[in-house]
C-alpha cells in the first residue's frame, strides 16, 4: 500500500466544490495514494431543521443534538450528503463507496457531554471496513456518525471524526477542506492566513476569540491527530483551483498545524 491520505470535506464547501477537485482526488487515488474521505454536512442539516421549524443550536462549534435533530442528521448525512460525494467521485471517473461510522462499527463512541445530547465521544476507530474498501480500489466516503455498545447512534462533528480516522489509520497527512484559505487573523487591519500553528498558539487564538465557531473543532481535531502520529494536518480552501494538486506537490498552502514548538518562521 502506498501513501494514505484522509481528506475531510466540510459541509461549507461540499455543494460548491468544483468538478476539478474530484478529478484531482481521483487522480491521486489512481496513483500511489489511498484516499479516505470523511465528510461534513452541517449547513445542510441546519437548513433541513429550519424547514421543519427547529432552530439549530451550537456550543463551541458542536451541534446540540436532541432526538429529532439526530434523526435529521442521520437522514441528511447518510441519505443525501454521503451519496452526493460518492456520485461526484464516480462522475470524475473514480470508484467510491459510502459508509457511516455506524457501518462495521467503524466509529465506536460513548455519550459525550450531557448538555450536547446525542453527540458521541469517540472511543475507538475500527479500520477493517475502511481498509477493505481501500483494498478493493474504492475511496471510502465516511459520514460522521458513531454507535455505542447498546446500538445507540450518535452525531459526531466531522472534523473530530476525520482526526480520529486519520489517527487510527496512521496516515501521513490529514487535509481539512473548508470555505476559508486557512486559519486567519487580522494583522495591521489586513486579514491574513497563518501559515503554521502549534498547540500553544491555537489555544491563545481560541482564548482571544480569533478562532471561533466551526474552526474550533477543526484545530482541536488537528492537534489530536498529530498526537496520534499523523505527520501533517493542513486546513485549506476547497474553492481554490488545483488545491489538491498543490498539496500533493508539497507546496505551502493554507494553514499547517504542527507539533508543539515546531513552527518554522519564514
Ligand atoms: N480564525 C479563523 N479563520 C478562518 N475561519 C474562521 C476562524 N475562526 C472561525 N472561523 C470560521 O470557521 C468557518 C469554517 O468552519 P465550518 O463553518 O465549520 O466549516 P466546515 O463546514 O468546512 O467544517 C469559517 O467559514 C469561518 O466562519
Ligand atoms: C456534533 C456535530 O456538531 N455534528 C455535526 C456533523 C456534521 C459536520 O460536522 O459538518 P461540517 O463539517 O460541515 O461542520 C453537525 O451536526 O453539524
Amino acid at each position: 500500500m502506498g501513501n494514505q491520505l484522509v481528506i475531510k470535506c466540510g459541509g461549507s464547501t461540499l455543494e460548491q466544490l468544483p468538478a476539478s477537485f474530484y478529478e484531482d482526488l481521483t487522480a491521486l487515488q489512481q496513483g500511489e495514494t489511498n484516499v479516505v474521505i470523511v465528510h461534513g454536512g452541517g449547513p445542510a442539516i441546519s437548513n433541513t431543521l429550519k424547514q421543519m421549524g427547529i432552530e439549530p443550536h451550537f456550543i463551541d462549534g458542536l451541534r446540540v443534538t436532541d432526538a429529532p435533530t439526530l434523526k435529521v442528521a442521520k437522514m441528511v448525512l447518510i441519505g443525501d450528503t454521503n451519496k452526493r460525494v460518492v456520485t461526484s467521485i464516480q462522475q470524475a471517473g473514480g470508484r467510491a463507496a459510502g459508509i457511516s461510522g455506524i457501518d462495521g462499527q467503524t466509529i465506536r463512541v460513548t455519550q459525550g457531554p450531557e448538555h450536547l445530547g446525542f453527540v458521541g465521544e469517540i472511543q475507538r476507530v475500527e479500520p477493517a471496513l475502511i481498509e477493505a474498501l481501500s483494498g478493493a480500489g474504492m475511496v471510502p466516503v465516511i459520514a460522521p456518525l458513531g454507535v455505542d455498545e447498546t446500538g445507540q447512534v450518535y452525531n459526531i462533528n466531522a472534523d473530530t471524526a476525520a482526526g480520529a480516522v486519520a489517527g487510527a489509520l496512521g496516515v501521513g497527512q490529514l487535509v481539512m477542506v473548508t470555505d476559508v484559505p486557512g486559519v486567519m487573523q487580522e494583522i495591521d487591519g489586513v486579514k491574513q492566513v497563518l501559515p503554521q500553528l502549534d498547540r500553544t498558539q491555537i489555544e491563545a487564538l481560541i482564548a482571544d476569540g480569533v478562532i471561533y465557531g466551526g474552526m474550533i473543532p477543526k484545530v482541536r481535531a488537528a492537534l489530536d491527530a498529530l498526537g496520534q502520529q499523523v505527520e501533517e494536518v493542513l486546513i485549506i480552501n476547497g474553492y481554490e483551483p488545483g488545491i489538491l494538486r498543490k498539496v500533493a506537490a508539497g507546496e505551502a498552502v493554507g494553514t499547517k498545524i504542527v507539533a508543539e514548538g515546531k513552527v518554522e518562521h519564514a
